[in-house]
């Protein structure tokens, strides 16, 4: 990207072809395939698809009573409570007059049927998501939506780019200037009112959302020969903005949003928007309200039409947990600058990851806070994480499958094989020399290997980093011998609920969710006094001393009371997997373990 991000400069999406054109053609064709970039099989397998019996209806909230003095409260409370639960709310008697609705409808669908060639009159340039192309591209083996778009900034004024907006049909753009009028007034009193829901001044929201930043994007998703096998729109949450209020322009539905792990399809009242949590939202509330997943379906036979209108923070925002919401300092989510927040969205360091892929990333960290938080019984510490649900012991159910059909389907990843795997000869993780970092003479030039290394990768080898080889190899050894015993012996320190120390699985929170072919060891190694010597195993006999005893007398006095190490190890091999997070012991722990557990530990 060029320079500042802004509204109008959020990145380059790769040009792709226009879906519109091709569906016809291969329709025409009389053909029933398409191209394979389209095809998502884990739009079907990895998460289930909610039953036709099983109908999801997002509460109906009333815009009358909510303005009303008399009927305010208790709309409005209805609103909170939908907000905190599904994310998504259908708004009826919004008060936008019918013709200015049915005037945008029949100006996008006119739009869209133009010539392909006129519609490219307003086609997105690059370093602009403005105009109309496809959702944003950013490598050449992404998958593809089944759908094009055309995305305009609307609001204020001033930053309307008329270059993008189409003059064809005619009345377009006096139609939009009117949606996006409308539309305003009724996200302003949304967020006066969300304000008041969340116990805080109007004012502390409604300065965040200052001259109400609105967008529209009209989505255009022509019907596929193989409909249930591509996705209109892929899985996301809305990133960038706090509220959207979305319109189905004709009667098709396609809209899914995701509940309890299953995607429902929403059949929304004619006449509603459907209003839902964008992630903006979701943090300054602290959590309280949720942006939810959602995506959309296309039909074999008929094209389906939406239109987003998207109402984001002001762009010199900071956004974060506003101050009223952070009850005994636990914010839950970092502040950051809402102009930092677009630049990691939308720039150009996308490194192959695809916007929602990355904007999903974000949904499942603030998932995880919530379910864990949700679990737990009093408050969180390092010894009250929450509960996992039990699941099968990988090592024992491996032992007992004669071949790999019989690998029950919870653990059946197809997704691992649909993101690419990298060739040896494309890039090595980077060696960072320990021995160096702490070498004067080549601290300076090492630290700084180091610090790329994180920029870049995340993760380092490092070498010659100090810890004597026997340890190493003595912890390999009683890691591997405890993974050797029997299941009984190994199930005495199971992990138990309420805590997720011990042998057990990776942390589990649905009865849908998918399985790692692995079981796990964990323990916390320190402070000394966070130790639950309940979940170390005592066998093989040297386990625990490892930590104990073996270690203090092999470093050197200077080094004592260091952490040196942390290293976690997981196995891949099909039939065995563990971690274990290990890190060192010093005389302190000896004398911790002595006195607690009354036993004998040597020198
Ligand atoms: O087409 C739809 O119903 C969903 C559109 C949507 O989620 C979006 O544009 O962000
Ligand atoms: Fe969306």
């Amino acid at each position: 990207m060029a320079g500042e991000v802004s509204f109008s400069n959020m990145g380059t999406s790769i040009p792709v072809d226009n879906v519109q054109a091709l569906a016809a053609s291969i329709y025409d064709q009389g053909s029933t395939s398409v191209p394979p970039r389209y095809l998502r099989p884990e739009a079907k397998t990895t998460d289930p698809i909610a039953s036709d019996g099983e109908k999801i209806e997002p509460p109906v909230i009333d815009f009358a009573r909510l303005i009303d003095c008399r009927t305010s409260q208790e709309e409005s409370a209805k609103l909170h409570n939908a907000f905190a639960g599904l994310g998504f709310v259908q708004l009826i008697n919004h008060g936008v007059p019918d013709e200015v609705i049915e005037k945008l409808k029949a100006d996008i669908i006119d739009f869209f049927n133009l010539p392909l060639e006129e519609k490219k009159a307003v086609a997105q340039l690059p370093n602009d998501l403005q105009g109309y192309g496809q959702a944003f591209v950013v490598s050449e083996d992404q998958k593809l939506d089944w759908g094009d778009m055309l995305f305009l900034m609307t609001r204020p004024l001033h930053i309307r780019n008329m270059r993008f907006w189409p003059t064809r049909p005619p009345t377009f753009r006096d139609t939009l200037s009117s949606y996006s009028v409308e539309l305003k007034r009724v996200a302003a009193t949304l967020f006066e009112l969300i304000a008041k829901c969340l116990g805080i001044a109007p004012e502390e929201l409604l300065d965040i959302f200052e001259d109400l930043p609105q967008g529209a994007r009209f989505n255009y998703y022509p019907p596929s020969p193989k409909a249930d096998e591509v996705l209109g729109l892929s899985p996301h949450s809305d990133a960038t903005p706090g509220l959207t209020l979305l319109l189905q322009v004709n009667d098709v539905p396609g809209l899914q949003i995701k509940h309890q792990g299953k995607w429902f399809l929403v059949d929304p009242l004619p006449g509603a928007f459907l209003v839902n949590v964008g992630d903006m939202l979701e943090i300054l509330s602290n959590g309280e309200y949720k942006s939810i997943e959602h995506r959309a379906i296309v039909n074999t036979r008929r094209e389906r039409l939406s239109v987003a209108a998207f109402h984001f923070p002001k762009e010199d925002a900071v956004i974060g947990p506003l101050p009223g919401l952070v009850k005994e300092g636990k914010a839950k989510y970092k502040s950051e600058n809402y102009r930092a927040l677009m630049k990691a969205f939308y720039g150009s360091k996308l490194d192959g990851k695809s916007l929602v892929e990355r904007l999903k990333l974000k949904l499942i960290s603030s998932c995880k806070l919530t379910v864990i938080s949700n679990t737990m019984a009093g408050e969180p510490s390092f010894q009250n994480m929450g509960t996992s649900i039990p699941v099968a012991n990988v090592q024992a159910l491996a032992a007992s499958i004669a071949d790999s059909s019989s690998i029950p389907p919870r653990y059946i990843r197809p997704e691992a094989k649909t993101d690419l795997v990298a060739r040896a000869d494309e890039g090595e993780l980077p060696v960072i020399d320990f021995g160096r970092l702490l070498d004067p003479g080549f601290s300076q030039q090492e630290s700084a290997k180091l610090h790329d290394a994180c920029v870049e990768w995340g993760f380092f080898h490092l070498i010659n980093h100090q810890v004597p080889e026997e340890v190493v190899e003595k912890m390999k050894a009683d890691i591997a011998d405890f993974f050797k015993l029997p299941l009984e012996e190994r199930k005495k320190v199971a992990q138990l609920p309420n805590n997720i120390e011990g042998y057990g699985q990776a942390f589990v929170v649905s009865d849908e969710q998918k399985l790692d072919w692995a079981d796990i060891i964990f323990l916390l190694t320190r402070p000394l006094h966070l130790r639950n010597m309940r979940f170390w195993p005592s066998q093989p006999l040297s386990f625990r001393l490892i930590f104990i005893c073996f270690i203090p007398r092999l470093i050197k006095p200077e080094k004592k009371n260091r952490l040196l190490s942390c290293s976690f190890m997981h196995g891949t091999e099909l039939t065995q997997g563990h971690a274990l997070l290990l890190l060192y012991g010093d005389e302190e722990s000896s004398r911790h373990f002595d006195g607690a557990h009354g036993q004998k530990t040597g020198g």
